[in-house]
């Protein structure tokens, strides 16, 4: 798996060398590019944004530099098979489901826009060559498309087989099909004791059929609490 990373911050993609994903890019199942998205620009200031067509606050990414990056980064050739990943707070909420999608393409370009966003046609142009996703990151807002494409990289790339140690914990994790999509339940480990709090008998007992039925329960009761909309029968 391929992916790249338009923006004019590239240097907070140098945390993806760390960890879990280091090992994957170290592994060749990974191969991460980050670009200066100013590389695409020509004028002395190196200009990567202009005002708002119809007024308002702010600035808008200008889209030459964008349609130059795709040029060099991607041809003119359409290619579904290429997903462009564009963060907004205006796009469809980013879920696992999503992550398990884009977990399975060979190619992802991540755009990551500031100001008050990138130039529409840019969408538009991408929209017409490769496999568009406006997605949010969740309802609050950032600065720019660069923490999202973070979360959502390591949410897609821990999803690609060779990347996880024990891929048997991505079954039991919340949100997975496995778990029911409910929220997981609380874990424990050693001592048995700690600070006045004891890890619940049952869990010491051994039985591992009141185990599981115990982690059961304690998912839908978690669920029923905080995140009712998960809840599909009731
Ligand atoms: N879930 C989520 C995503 C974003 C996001 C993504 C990309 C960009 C590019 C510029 N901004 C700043 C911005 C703030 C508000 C309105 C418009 C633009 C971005 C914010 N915020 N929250």
């Amino acid at each position: 798996m391929r992916l790249d990373y338009l923006t004019i911050f590239p240097e907070f993609f140098d945390v993806l060398g760390i960890s879990l994903l280091g090992k994957a890019v170290d592994n060749g199942i990974v191969d991460i590019h980050a670009h200066d998205l100013r590389t695409w620009t020509h004028d002395r200031h190196r200009t990567v944004d202009d005002t708002p067509c119809g007024g308002g606050a702010g600035m808008v990414m200008k889209p030459d530099p964008w349609g130059e990056a795709f040029d060099d980064l991607l041809g003119a050739d359409p290619d579904p098979s290429v997903h462009v990943v564009i963060p907004t707070p205006s796009g469809t909420p980013f879920r696992q489901d999503d992550a398990a999608q884009l977990s399975h393409a060979d190619r992802i370009v991540f755009c990551c826009g500031r100001y008050e966003g990138i130039d529409h046609r840019v969408i538009d142009y991408a929209s017409e060559h490769w496999s568009v996703h406006e997605l949010s990151l969740g309802d609050y807002v950032l600065n720019g498309g660069e923490v999202a494409a973070l979360a959502m990289t390591e949410a897609i790339v821990r999803l690609v087989p060779g990347v996880l140690g024990n891929p048997e914990s991505l079954s039991e994790e919340s949100y997975s099909q496995d778990q029911e999509g409910l929220l997981e339940y609380p874990v424990y480990t050693r001592p048995a004791s700690w600070r006045g709090w004891d890890v619940p008998e049952v869990l010491m007992s051994g039985h591992h059929g009141h185990i599981a039925q115990w982690r059961r329960e304690q998912s839908r009761e978690l669920t029923r609490r905080r995140r009712p909309d998960l809840l599909t029968d009731e």
